[in-house]
């Protein structure tokens, strides 16, 4: 699903005014969207507490308590600064209301009033004034509901970081699209319930307007998954390898490999150390095994060009084999994990050039430790959300990334940026990032695109986890992997 930033939305709302929509309109039915949302969701409140800022979320708050007004609801007013200072629609807005305001500088939070902050949506721009931060903060500990406009004042609609303070909303109504901070962390907690109200902005503008940013979903990567036909063969399915450990770190790689294989590669082999042989071969049944002493024998096995992708990093060991097996695997389709990623933290540039100069066909993984010992500068950089890192990261290494976390974020070299966020608090258990890695694997190696690939995987893994449900391991999530065919 297309998300828009908040500057993509200003250039919605322009392209809307260009083209002869009414902007007043648009107003009138962001406001009524709120208070329909107020009486539908709080029928018994005793007072609708309306704060309003200076730009348009506050004209939004005006024709929203007017409204609530005309219902028959008590409602209280208030505005940050002089609202005749006001300008445009907002402007309009505060002259069409007919309550008297007072400075927002007055407000307590009462028992039984539910909160309507509409003081900062998408024109958010520096962080809160203390005045501001002590206010949010007394609202958050009366815990009375707040309905949040547009975004909770204080979040950032591009990064979802909190600007000084943010309401923790009930409930957040937004328009046309959603943004991405209402899906990244901490903003996603603070929005409570999202609703994304229609108010008559055309389709045609709103991707004219964005195109960068996507919440994962089917619709991102539903084409690009194998389809199994009636000819379908196991060589034809795709063989997977999965470069395991030494006999005391094989679990990581079997992981991985029970991913690969439940996500429909044809075949899955694990490489192992000849020393790790017998305890892998007492472990796997489907799964094929593979003794991979060296490069020598990495070269010579990778003579089979059926192999078709790899997963490499899980328990595999930190260290100069990591960096000679990616060096001999860098023009494959390779998911590149763990120990894989964390290889090279003391020379990136060397994993970045052996990845250059081709279509993108590696998928890093990295979680945030990992990612700050490949891209230190990127993910120290604090003016820039975590979208923005992992875009910068895909196009300096010249693959996919896949930045994990509750808020997993896949970027591509070439801008798309997908913002994961199907995954249930329960996926934080030791394993799901190597089931994660065999999940790619497993599509990668059946032809999936390495974006695609890695959209897929990041899905299908939260899926995965809400079927096994809180409490499960990470053996458990290959198999409730749904199944491919009803991904639509
Ligand atoms: N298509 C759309 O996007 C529509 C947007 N509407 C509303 O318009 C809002 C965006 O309006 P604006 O662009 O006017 O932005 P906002 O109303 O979010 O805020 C802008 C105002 O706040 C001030 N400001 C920014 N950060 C501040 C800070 N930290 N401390 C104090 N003042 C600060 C700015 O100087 C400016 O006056 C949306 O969030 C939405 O609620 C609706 O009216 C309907 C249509
Ligand atoms: N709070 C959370 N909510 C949802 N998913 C999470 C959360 N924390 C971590 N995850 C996901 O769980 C997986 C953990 O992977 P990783 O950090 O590599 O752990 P491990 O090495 O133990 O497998 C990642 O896919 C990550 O996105
Ligand atoms: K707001």
């Amino acid at each position: 699903m297309l998300l828009l930033t908040p500057e993509e939305m200003g250039r919605a709302d322009r392209l809307a005014a260009e083209s002869g929509i009414d902007s007043y309109g648009l107003m009138i039915r962001a406001g009524h969207a709120v208070s329909a949302a107020f009486l539908r969701l709080y029928p018994a409140a005793l007072r609708a507490d309306v704060l309003c800022g200076p730009g348009n979320n506050g004209g939004d708050g005006y024709i929203a308590a007017e409204a609530l007004k005309q219902a028959g609801v008590e409602v209280a007013l208030f505005h940050l600064g002089d609202p005749e200072n006001l300008k445009g629609d907002a402007r309009r807005a505060f002259q069409a209301c007919s309550i008297d305001g007072k400075p927002v500088e007055d407000y307590r939070p009462a028992a039984g009033a539910v909160i309507i902050d509409a003081l900062f949506g998408a024109g958010l721009q520096r962080p809160l004034s203390d005045a501001l931060c002590m206010l949010i903060s007394q609202v958050n500990e009366a815990a009375e509901p707040v309905i949040a406009v547009d975004l909770p004042s204080g979040i950032s609609g591009l990064t979802g970081k909190v600007q000084g303070a943010a309401f923790s909303a009930a409930h957040t109504v937004t328009f046309m699209r959603a943004k991405p901070g209402h899906f990244l962390l901490p903003g996603r907690e603070h929005c409570g319930r999202l609703d994304v109200f229609d108010i008559g902005i055309p389709q045609r503008i709103l991707e004219e307007a964005g195109g960068g940013h996507h919440l994962n979903g089917p619709d991102l990567f539903a084409s690009a998954l194998p389809a199994l036909t009636a000819s379908s063969h196991k060589f034809r399915r795709g063989h997977l390898g999965v470069f395991s450990g030494g006999p005391s770190a094989s679990g990581a790689a079997r992981l991985s490999a029970t991913a690969g294989l439940r996500t429909g590669a044809g075949l899955v082999t694990l490489a192992v150390p000849p020393n790790a042989a017998m305890v892998v071969a007492n472990q796997v049944t489907a799964v094929m095994l593979k003794a991979v002493p060296d490069v020598a024998a990495l070269d010579e096995w990778l003579e089979d060009k059926r192999l078709s992708a790899f997963v490499l990093g899980p328990g595999f060991g930190v260290g100069e084999k990591a960096r000679a097996f990616v060096s001999a695997l860098a023009s494959r389709p390779l998911v590149l994990d763990a120990d894989g990623i964390s290889s090279f933290a003391d020379e990136p540039d060397a994993l970045f050039a052996l990845l250059s100069g081709a279509d993108p066909h590696c998928v890093l993984t990295p979680h945030e430790g990992e990612f700050a010992r490949l891209f230190p500068d990127i993910a120290a950089d604090d003016n820039i959300g975590k979208p923005e890192k992992a875009r910068r990261a895909a196009e300096r290494a010249n693959a996919i990334v896949l930045y994990k976390g509750a808020d997993t974020v896949i970027a591509a070299p070439d801008g798309r940026i997908a913002i994961n966020a199907n995954a249930p608090p329960w996926l934080a258990t030791a394993g799901s990032g190597d089931v994660l890695a065999g999940i790619i694997g497993g599509l990668l190696a059946q032809g999936t695109p390495a974006f695609e690939a890695a959209c897929a995987g990041a899905w299908l893994h939260g899926q995965a986890a809400k079927r096994a449900g809180e409490g499960l391991t990470a053996e458990d999530l290959p198999n409730h992997l749904p199944p491919l065919s009803g991904v639509s």
